[in-house]
């Protein structure tokens, strides 16, 4: 992965991941944003304390960088309880699964990451798992294979995804709350901002903060990791002092434009509109143009573009908006609104 990339992509690396890290708020009052999602899982939790029994299992969707992985976290400091952490690609076989649960402790929390990209068999353990705290052992092979029951202890899952659509039906039942997580509003975005700041030792004006909020595209592990870069620019460039200019400079360095769209975003733009004319053009297609695995337009770079008015998802396939000809400095032409894009919309489906 290329450090332009770095700059908005889903994971953060190394030190950066330490950083990260710190900046994680440590209880719910502390988490800045999702209003609903807070009190609905306030209300959750704290029944859960009450009874004294674990909460209902909790699914947890959204873009990366929203803040899933830092609401598990809080969810077991605000339980009381250990956390264990793994993810959907690292289970792929049920007895990967099987050694997770058969020691979790009772109360733990088990948080999923990217829990749609399990694997199958253990997706059928964790069924069983959450209903009944109990796993099937299957021993031997053939006509003689046999289930050993296992009793495991009560526990909450927490689950997170990125395309809650993807999850099997079974699956998505077996969670008793369901918390969908939105991109953050400016206004938030400059709150985290503020927090980071203060915990990096950082003084940020407020104009600062509104020009790194208003390239963060509503996530704040971007906003955080825009920050670091402002600062390294501001120490090297700027004495160290952090102005609304430096921000702004640091940025197109980095080349995050005012709207916060970045090197991919322009890229899958760029390719939409100069090759295929606007489209529609199906996601692999584009995929393949821009030099990127289809699942990184679809979760990285097109859930901004279509909020921010830009690209909209039609049964045919993807289109520019005459927005995104602006945008990109062109002149949009004369149907980039035209009928067959308007009939498209109105069947728009949000996941094909
Ligand atoms: N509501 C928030 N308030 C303050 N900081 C936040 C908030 N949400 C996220 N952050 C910050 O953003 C960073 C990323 O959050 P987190 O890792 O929880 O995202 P995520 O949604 O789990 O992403 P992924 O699904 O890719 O793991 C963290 O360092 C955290 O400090």
């Amino acid at each position: 992965m290329g450090s332009e990339r770095d700059l908005v992509s889903a994971e953060a690396e190394g030190d950066e991941r330490l950083i990260e890290a710190a900046l994680r708020p440590k209880r719910l009052e502390e988490f800045i944003g999702q209003a609903r999602v807070r009190e609905q899982l306030s209300l959750v939790l704290h029944s859960a304390l009450r009874r004294n029994r674990p909460p209902d299992h909790v699914l947890m969707s959204g873009s990366p960088g929203l803040g899933k992985t830092t609401l598990s976290m809080i969810i077991a400091t605000e339980l009381g309880v250990p956390l264990r952490i793994t993810s959907g690609p690292a289970l792929e076989r049920a007895g990967d699964l099987a050694a997770i649960l058969s020691t979790l402790s009772e109360g733990e929390v088990l948080f999923i990451d990217e829990i749609h990209r399990m694997a199958r068999p253990a997706e059928e353990m964790l069924y069983l798992a959450m209903e009944d705290f109990r796993v099937d052992i299957v021993v031997g092979k053939g006509p003689g294979a046999t289930a050993i029951p296992l009793e495991i202890a009560p526990f909450t899952l927490v689950g997170a995804t990125t395309r809650a659509g993807l999850l099997p039906a079974p699956l998505r039942d077996r969670f008793g709350f369901v918390a969908h997580m939105d991109f953050y509003e400016a206004g938030e975005l400059e709150q985290v901002l503020h927090r980071s700041s203060r915990l990096l030792g950082l003084e940020l004006p407020g104009d600062a903060a509104r020009e790194i909020a208003g390239r963060s595209r509503g996530t704040p592990r971007i906003a955080n990791r825009l920050l670091r870069r402002v600062r390294d620019f501001a120490e090297v460039r700027a004495e160290g002092v952090i102005t609304k200019e430096v921000a702004a400079a640091a940025l197109n360095l980095y080349e995050v434009d005012a709207q916060g769209l970045d090197r991919l975003d322009r890229a899958v733009l760029g390719v939409l509109l100069r090759r295929f004319g606007g489209g529609p053009v199906g996601l692999s297609t584009l995929a393949v143009a821009v030099g990127e695995e289809p699942e990184t337009v679809e979760v990285v770079a097109e859930p901004f573009l279509v909020r921010q008015g830009l690209l909209a998802r039609t049964p045919r396939g993807r289109v520019a908006t005459a927005a995104a000809w602006i945008h990109m400095g062109l002149t949009p032409p004369p149907d980039a609104f035209g009928a067959s894009v308007a009939a498209d919309l109105a069947g728009q489906d949000e996941d094909p």
